[in-house]
């Protein structure tokens, strides 16, 4: 990736990246796997077919030139970044048109924006995203079957480009208070857009700087003198031909951020901006011609794209972190540091037990995540179905785990960066080694689409109900079912299946003794909001182990259920990483299991050796377990992650490629560095 550049510069020749020279260490790593990579590879894409497909769109895509860096974004200016994605955002789309023309195996430019390679091709964001994510998934869901057909079409041809204008200066979470106002005249059958307050300017969508010409906006509904409250509409930002902003409309960029540079993230506001009365979404609330507002059967229906959203986030950190992982693990096989004994050989840093601590969990959350993605996913179909047919007897629950698994996927995953960079040493720090890009996209996670305290507190809520339910003997929804009242618990055992039955019982304490926590508020004196607010740190922790308890529950069912087609070999290893997903989080929750499951202290000890035992297990098969991941050199980006782990030759030829490096004596010297040197003090 940092080739074409950077060959001609390195100093020294025999220092230069040589294609095809695998690292040795790395060669000795892969002799050493116990099972076949490829059926890894397979299980994760599927089976054979879609494997194929995957490997086929990816020579597609990064086979291309036009579609890879020559310089990395990240010694671009904001405003290159934002060009340089751009022009390729668009190329994509061109080229998609063109696969799908050949009858290729992608349905959408959705497709490529998740996971890994869209990652690859813009790795520090895309300013088309929000128009794929968010507004053509408002259109579908939230269009009545008219305005669907006016819009879409126009959407996916890239005749407008929209995105999700929600979030203002003033409120992200809080979205009932959002200020900007919608106001219908009857005489005019028009919306008029409004921007009271400073606070009321949209602030944040993506793709709104420069790219958008139309959003969905979210805005308070005024008609007949009443406040309906918040209602999605489409308003036209940009004249079609000129690009300029409509009359009205006020628009920009944000700035640059933490990370996702490329994504122009925008604010905006409207003075009094008319539009037609068919622009508000009326799938679900209706305003008649004459101003009279038909009421939607549920009004969380208009937060429907961000449930969508919620959903995919949890597939896409899997694929961050597998990302990731990959570039830690295998510059730990490369990296030698240090003498375990004195006077021997220095180790590769894989050897030592803290960096397999530090590593392994993480490639079991890979697939601890998908797991429970793919759940996830599934749970959003049929509810989604349902809803269609006027059921939302579901909604609840489905928003519910869908905040949770948003809150903890993307925390996890943070955290998990965070560590695989530590992992690095100081190489971690560099750039070139993808992780503070990697860990700047994923860490944004945490807030957008639902903050995660905010998002916890959501499942929270929930839980309390199901919790009450509990209390008064009524039918539990599966994903709350171990709240049952009459429900046993089984004595712990020193196995896995304690330790997933234990997460369930320590979350069951906790949702109880909220419970009690939120009672002895009130019965105290407190309004129940303030009950609320004083037991809030312990509804989150509660939230958080609910959340636990069904990833556990739901990757152990996996690795028994649901491989019953792969080798014994391989079975092996999906049940080592399994078990030490458990192990580490119960060993990282050791107070919560004293106190809710009845261990004692031997039994920690127990779990400590049984977690020092699945490192070294799984220690000869982490290179193969990352290898199978199957990511090309191109996705992860990285000079301390690529296959053939030419770590030192990546890191000069990368470094020649700062302007810094590109003439002997830099202009700078000249400027000011020469007058300070010859100055006399
Ligand atoms: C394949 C493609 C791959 C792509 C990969 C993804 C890549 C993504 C890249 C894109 C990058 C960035 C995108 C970011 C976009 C954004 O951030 S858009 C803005 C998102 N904003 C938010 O998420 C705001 C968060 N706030 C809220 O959701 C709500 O305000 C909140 C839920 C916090 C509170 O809502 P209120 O209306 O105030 O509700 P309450 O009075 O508290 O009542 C809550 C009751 O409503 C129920 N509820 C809430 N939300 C939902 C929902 N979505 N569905 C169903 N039900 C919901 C809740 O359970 C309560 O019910 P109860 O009263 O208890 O019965
Ligand atoms: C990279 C990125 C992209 C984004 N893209 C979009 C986009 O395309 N479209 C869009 O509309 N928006 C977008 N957003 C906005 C995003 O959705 C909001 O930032 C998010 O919902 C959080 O809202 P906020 O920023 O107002 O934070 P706040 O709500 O102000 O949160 C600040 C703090 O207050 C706490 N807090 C808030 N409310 C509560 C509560 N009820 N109980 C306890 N604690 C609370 C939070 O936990 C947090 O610690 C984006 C944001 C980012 C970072």
């Amino acid at each position: 990736m940092f080739g074409r550049l950077a060959a001609k510069q390195v100093p020294n020749k025999e220092y230069a990246v040589v294609p095809g020279k695998v690292n040795p260490d790395l060669q000795r790593e892969r002799k050493k796997c116990t099972f076949d990579t490829l059926e890894l590879t397979h299980f994760l894409d599927g089976g054979v077919e879609k494997y194929k497909d995957r490997k086929e769109r990816e020579n597609f895509f990064l086979s291309d030139p036009e579609l890879m860096d020559d310089v990395p974004p990240e010694l671009m200016s904001h405003e290159d970044q934002y060009r340089n994605g751009l022009k390729k955002a668009c190329y994509l789309f061109k080229k998609l048109k063109e696969l799908r023309e050949n009858g290729g195996t992608i349905d959408n430019y959705r497709q490529l924006l998740g996971g890994s390679l869209g990652s690859a091709i813009l790795k520090d964001g895309n300013p088309l995203a929000l128009h794929y994510v968010m507004f053509i998934p408002t259109l579908m869901g939230q269009g009545t079957p008219d305005q669907c057909a006016y819009w879409i079409e126009k959407a996916w041809d890239c005749r407008v480009i929209g995105t999700y204008a929600q979030t203002e200066l003033g409120h992200g979470t809080f979205i009932r208070g959002l200020e900007t106002t919608a106001t219908y005249n009857p005489k005019t059958q028009q919306f008029f857009l409004n921007s009271p307050t400073l606070t009321s300017y949209k602030w944040w969508p993506g793709g709104l700087g420069q790219t958008a010409n139309y959003a969905v906006v979210v805005a308070q509904l005024y008609t007949k003198g009443e406040c309906h409250g918040i209602h999605p509409f489409i308003v036209q930002l940009r004249d079609e031909k000129t690009h300029r902003p409509m009359p009205g409309v006020i628009v920009g960029e944000i700035g640059p951020k933490l990370g996702m540079n490329a994504t122009n993230n925008g604010f905006l506001a409207f003075k009094q901006v008319p539009i037609p009365r068919n622009q508000m979404l009326m799938k679900n609330a209706q305003v008649l011609p004459d101003g009279t507002y038909v009421k939607s059967p549920s009004n969380k229906l208009t937060y429907g794209t961000m449930m969508f959203v919620r959903v995919v986030i949890v597939q896409d950190m899997a694929s961050y972190l597998a990302k990731a992982v990959t570039i830690a693990v295998r510059y730990s096989a490369v990296r030698r540091q240090s003498e375990m004994v004195p006077g021997q050989s220095e180790p590769q840093i894989m050897d030592y037990l803290t960096q397999m601590y530090k590593l392994f969990p993480y490639i079991a959350t890979v697939y601890a995540l998908k797991f429970s993605a793919q759940w996830l996913w599934n749970m959003y179909n049929d509810v989604t179905a349902k809803i269609d047919a006027g059921d939302l007897e579901l909604l609840p629950e489905l928003h519910s785990i869908a905040c949770c698994l948003k809150a903890v996927s993307t925390a996890d995953t943070a955290t998990a960066i965070e560590t695989c960079r530590l992992s690095c040493g100081g190489h971690g720090y560099m750039a070139c080694s993808n992780l503070p890009t990697t860990y700047g996209n994923v860490t944004a996670a945490s807030t957008y689409e639902g903050e995660n305290t905010v998002m916890l507190l959501q499942t929270a809520r929930a839980l309390m109900k199901a919790y009450a339910k509990a209390q008064a003997g009524e039918q539990l929804s599966p994903t709350v079912e171990y709240l049952n009242r009459n429900r046993k618990f089984r004595p712990w055992s020193n196995t896995v299946d304690s330790i997933v039955e234990g997460f369930k019982q320590i979350a069951a304490g906790k949702v109880a003794a909220c419970a009690l926590s939120l009672q002895r508020g009130v019965e105290s004196g407190l309004s129940s909001e303030e009950a609320w607010n004083r037991a809030s740190v312990q509804l989150v922790d509660a939230a958080e182990a609910h959340c636990r308890a069904f990833i556990t529950d739901r990757h152990l069912d996996m690795v028994r259920n649901g491989m019953n087609e792969l080798s014994p070999a391989l079975r092996e290893v999906m049940a080592q990483l399994c078990d030490l997903y458990c192990v580490f989080w119960a060993l990282k929750r050791t107070g919560d299991f004293l106190q809710f499951c009845g261990i004692r202290g031997e039994d920690v000890q127990n779990l400590q050796d049984y977690q020092n035992e699945l490192l070294v297990q799984i220690r000869p098969n982490a290179v193969g377990l990352v290898d199978s991941f199957d990511l090309r050199d191109e996705i992860i980006g990285s000079a301390l992650g690529s296959y053939d782990g030419q770590v030192y030759e990546r890191l000069l030829q990368s470094a020649m490629l700062s302007p810094l490096n590109a003439k002997p004596v830099h202009d700078s010297y000249g400027a000011s560095l020469s007058a300070l040197l010859r100055a006399k003090y």
